[in-house]
């Protein structure tokens, strides 16, 4: 009885032999495309592009550095890796941050579905420096359409080196032969094994540090740690090693981090100063376009992020990007950027600056470039 119902489905004896070729045909590519999705392979294959670039997608300005660190610390047993997994899209992290109209987050209606292309290792990273401004100038990198890049910070060559190469690749989104593929993680430049490690990987790699007056920058990192732990003790008692004779505390990571010219004589051991770019984190401020021309003459990209994609935010009191192509507002980096800085003693300021003096010129001598912190 089965067996005669299934013969009168395949009768085909009333179809010429060309015709019961071609319906043969059609029938084995259903039933291959059928198996290969009941093997749970269609996920791979290519999709419709719906925005070939996913930039304005993946525009996430300002993670949110709670969650950040709650996701990528590794002693909670996760890593970048993860947060790419567990949420939908990974740039999207953002989205879960507080914050004004004005912030950039990501349009959730739309999904990330750019399946062409592979994944190669980054050609470029800004390797520096934390609070230098790297996520503004990574952002405003993401406009151009030749470029893509990881939404959140890997660490790879920090935190995550053991993970293994295909981890890192992994990671990175899918570029077309045209596209050029970038990550931003400020801590690789004052990694002592980082440039050995990505020297390991590539030679060729193009660097941009993201350079800011360092006494500012030690400020804005006192005033993020202050912002997850507000019992932290001032920012004067913990810059001074002994506040009568003001010896400076070089073990503080605020303090630390801004003495530029030792870690870049580490990376110079590896790297030749032609594979670097120094952004002035000042001027990425008040003349975006002016240093954006820079980065992408850097990294050999044709100049299309221009000034008419800034506008100066009065509130915010930064640039912010213009409407970006598909997005109906205006988008600002998040509450994470811009914080406002505590007052800080003048006395302990020009103390910090006097610290730093020498280590400046130092930088200015080795990158030919005077940033005017003095
Ligand atoms: N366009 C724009 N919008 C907002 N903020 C901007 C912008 N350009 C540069 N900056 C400065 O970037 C500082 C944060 O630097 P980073 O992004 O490198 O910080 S982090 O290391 O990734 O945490 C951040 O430091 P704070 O002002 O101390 O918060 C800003 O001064």
């Amino acid at each position: 009885m089965g067996c005669s119902k299934w013969r009168a489905v395949f009768n085909f004896g009333h179809l010429k032999a060309q015709s019961k070729l071609s319906v043969f045909l059609t029938m084995i590519i259903i039933f291959t495309y059928l198996f290969y999705c009941l093997s749970g392979y269609c996920e791979s294959l290519p999709r419709p592009v719906y925005d070939q670039q996913t930039t304005f997608i993946n525009k996430i300005l300002g993670l949110n550095d709670e969650l950040k660190q709650q996701k990528l610390d590794p002693h909670k047993n996760s890593s970048p890796g993860s947060v790419v997994r567990e949420l939908p899209g990974f740039d999207s992290v953002d989205s879960l941050m507080q914050g004004n109209d004005n912030e950039l987050r990501p349009d959730n209606n739309i999904s990330i579905a750019n399946n062409f292309g592979s994944k190669t290792f980054p050609q470029a990273i800004i390797i520096g420096v934390k609070k230098g401004g790297t996520r503004a100038l990574l952002e405003f990198l993401r406009i151009h359409p030749d470029v893509r890049a990881v939404g959140a910070e890997p660490h790879f060559f920090d935190r995550f080196y053991d993970n293994g190469l295909e981890w890192y690749r992994n990671l990175m989104p899918r570029t077309l032969e045209s596209q050029i593929t970038m990550e931003k993680t400020p801590s690789y430049f004052v990694t002592k094994e980082a440039p050995r490690r990505l020297f390991a990987l590539s030679r060729h790699t193009k660097l941009i540090v993201v350079v800011r007056d360092p006494v500012t920058r030690a400020v804005s990192d006192y005033t993020q740690t202050l912002s997850k732990q507000p019992g932290l003790p001032s920012f004067q008692s913990l810059t001074f090693r002994n506040s009568t004779t003001g010896l400076i505390d070089t073990s503080w990571s605020a303090v630390r981090i801004g003495i530029y010219a030792k870690h870049l004589e580490n990376w110079l051991r590896y790297f030749p100063l032609s594979k670097f770019l120094f952004v002035s984190g000042e001027r990425l401020v008040t003349d975006p376009a002016g240093e954006m021309g820079r980065v992408q003459d850097f990294l050999g990209l044709k100049r299309l992020v221009t000034d008419k994609h800034f506008y100066f935010n009065q509130t915010k009191g930064f640039p912010c990007l213009k409407k970006p192509e598909g997005s109906s507002r205006p988008r600002c980096l998040g509450k994470s950027k811009g914080r406002p800085h505590p007052q800080i003693s003048p006395e302990v300021l020009l103390r910090l600056r006097e610290f730093y003096r020498p280590f400046n010129m130092k930088f200015y001598q080795m990158t030919g470039h005077d940033f005017g912190w003095d």
